[in-house]
């Protein structure tokens, strides 16, 4: 060890820089969350330090226990959070407090910088360490990685980088292990000096924290301010609603209320303690191509991973912990992908997360309502992955429909019409554009619901073959429907009036006319007010499927077939076989594409053949219809 402190000057990841500066000129109003992160990552690195110790018993040989302790010191301005964890060496105080590796840092910060509400989204992101800035103006960490020899001093007043260098011998001396953290305090964040209100922070939001975190006050002896215990360990019948609250918001990190608690013991071939919470608000990486779970494991109290897929990726939304008191505590990373025990429980715990949810759509809908609406579309996942419970994850889904909002397939079976033995669906990319799409005019008519879908991963689970109670999901813009024996509600509407036109012959005209552009013209069933519709083969994909697949260049678009109707006043002018028969054909296909959303190939002459149309006045054959 040297005293000879030169320092190394080193910038900060752009990232970094930025999120800085926004905590500098910090607009939030939580800035108590500082206290929350550095407590947080405290236990982190006494949990770590726990876990290397199991393949490593000298780092621990000591015999400190472990423990934080906050030190506030009115006369320097200052607030110490000190834990005897894992420490950091040089590099990784470089870097771990000089980069962020999340992904999606870059985006999170573009909405931080334009959102008013800043400290949800910092909860949803976890800024971390980097929240010390909202509060100090000056932090010096000085950390010993355990079992190491050296002690490095990592310095920072935000901006322009950080300075780096070995500690000097009066500072290192006390840290036998662990990291000390020096907060520099604002002049207006001085109030954190107060014993009241760290204890208050304290209480709020790490009372749950394992480790007996320990105030010591200016004068006095230190006293731990925590009741640190294991909650999930303690029997539901002496916890409160609060007790839960406050233990998921410091188990996720999170702000919001927990919409649906879960708690118990397991016991038999395997015994785990399960709390397990769904937060009641949308983090902001929910979709991140990565899709980690948030269940930590830990094994007979001691922290093993955060990120062990203890449960499917469609349920990773849910937050909390499981503790097992049968795996070995020296299992390894690469031992927990296929434990076989783990595997167990990942069932086991799957089933018991589902069956909650389904408990809670029926006995508090409300709260069901909040979770469906956050995590709705990743819980859909499950339709396509989970052949197991598809069925199950089918009756929790909540669906817009023609008759409603959140209905289920359970309701929608319940208001089937006579005869109708489908369950219909449409997927398009906004509620108002599906309600307006000519596919869903003789379901209408008929009053049959239809489920409107425009959640992307809706293209996806649909392409499963999915029936619900013996009833078969049908796309109404894929293949043939035929609603006939289901009766029209009012008899004297659209489809029971006689073609104007002669089939055949006008679908001959048709199919001439468009060539390559579509695979078959037929006359439709679904049609009764509009003229055209465009849909896709029965045995191939849903045009909404293949739309998406092509934006991401993963397919080519295959050709749809144009459904006429013939009773349809245009149609039967081109049976008339006028001179136009052929730019009202391309008119007829065109009109269809802008009514699914897409373009015409050539927008130009369509606009072009339509103004010709209209400036000749066409005579139509027939009643005027919508
Ligand atoms: N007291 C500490 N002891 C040891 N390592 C620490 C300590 N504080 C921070 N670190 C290291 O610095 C890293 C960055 O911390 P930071 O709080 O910014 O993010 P995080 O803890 O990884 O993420 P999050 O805050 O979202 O949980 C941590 O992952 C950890 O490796």
């Amino acid at each position: 060890m040297t005293t000879d402190t030169i320092a190394e000057h080193k910038p900060f990841q752009a990232e970094v820089a930025e999120l800085l500066n926004l905590m500098v000129h910090s607009v939030y109003s939580e800035t108590d969350i500082f206290l929350r992160e550095l407590i947080s990552n405290a236990s982190d690195a006494l949990d770590r330090l726990r876990y290397e110790a199991i393949a490593n018993p000298d780092l621990t040989a000591d015999g400190e226990l472990p423990k934080i302790r906050i030190v506030p010191d009115k006369k320097a301005g200052t607030l110490a959070v000190i834990d005897n964890g894992i420490g950091m060496d040089r590099q990784e105080l470089i870097d771990n407090l000089g980069t962020i590796a999340r992904s999606g840092t870059k985006s999170f910060l573009s909405r931080l910088t334009e959102a008013k509400d800043g400290a949800g989204l910092i909860g949803q992101f976890g800024v971390g360490f980097y929240a010390a800035f909202m509060v100090a103006d000056r932090i010096v960490v000085t950390s010993r990685r355990a079992g190491a020899a050296e002690v490095w001093t990592w310095t920072s007043s935000g901006g322009n980088g950080f300075d780096i260098a070995p500690a000097t011998d009066e500072d290192a001396k006390p840290i036998t292990r662990g990291t000390e953290i020096v907060l520099h305090l604002k002049p207006d964040a001085q109030k954190y000096l107060e014993v009241y209100e760290i204890e208050r922070i304290v209480g709020a939001y790490s009372d749950n924290i394992q480790f007996p975190i320990e105030l010591k006050p200016e004068e006095g002896e230190p006293r731990q301010i925590n009741s640190a215990s294991a909650l999930w360990q303690r029997p539901k019948s002496e916890l409160t609603a609060e007790d839960y609250k406050q233990a998921y918001r410091s188990i996720a990190g999170a702000f919001d209320e927990p919409a649906m608690t879960l708690h118990y013991r397991a016991e038999g071939r395997q015994s785990y303690a399960v709390l397990l919470f769904a937060p009641s608000t949308k983090p902001f990486d929910l979709f991140e191509p990565n899709r980690k779970g948030h269940v930590k494991l830990y094994v007979r109290r001691v922290f093993i991973a955060d990120d062990a897929d203890l449960l499917p990726g469609y349920l990773r939304f849910i937050r909390g912990v499981i503790d097992s008191e049968d795996l070995p505590l020296n299992i390894s990373r690469e031992m927990l992908q296929n434990n076989p025990q783990l595997v167990q429980i990942r069932k086991a715990v799957t089933g018991r997360v589902i069956g909650e949810l389904e408990s809670l759509s029926e006995k508090e809908p409300e709260t069901f309502a909040k979770i469906w609406d956050a995590f709705g579309p990743v819980i859909k996942e499950g339709i396509w992955e989970d052949f197991e419970r598809r069925e199950k994850l089918l009756a929790l889904s909540r669906f817009s429909t023609t008759a409603g909002e959140k209905r289920s397939l359970k309701q929608y079976a319940e208001s089937l019409k006579p005869n109708q033995t489908e369950i219909y669906y449409l997927v398009g990319d906004s509620i108002e554009r599906l309600k307006s799409n000519p596919k869903l005019e003789s379901a209408n008519a008929r009053g049959i619901e239809v489920l409107l879908l425009t959640d992307p991963v809706d293209a996806f689970w649909t392409s499963a073959p999915l029936d619900f109670g013996g009833k078969p999901l049908k796309s109404l813009s894929q293949g043939d429907v035929d609603f006939g024996l289901v009766p029209l509600l009012d008899d004297k509407v659209g489809d029971n009036e006689k073609p104007a036109a002669d089939e055949a012959a006008t679908i001959a005209v048709i199919k001439d006319a468009l060539g390559e552009r579509v695979s078959d013209v037929r006359a439709s069933q679904r049609l009764t007010t509009s003229a055209s519709c465009l849909v896709a083969e029965g045995a191939g994909r849903d045009r909404a499927l293949e739309r998406l697949l092509a934006q991401q260049n993963r397919g080519a678009v295959t050709k749809p077939i144009l459904e006429i109707n013939m009773r349809h006043p245009l149609v039967a002018a081109i049976a008339g076989g006028k001179d136009e028969a052929r730019d009202l054909s391309l008119l007829l296909f065109e009109q269809a594409q802008i009514l699914d959303g897409e373009l015409p190939e050539d927008p130009a002459a369509f606009a072009n053949r339509l103004n010709q149309l209209v400036l000749r006045g066409l005579p139509l054959k027939g009643g005027e219809t919508g």
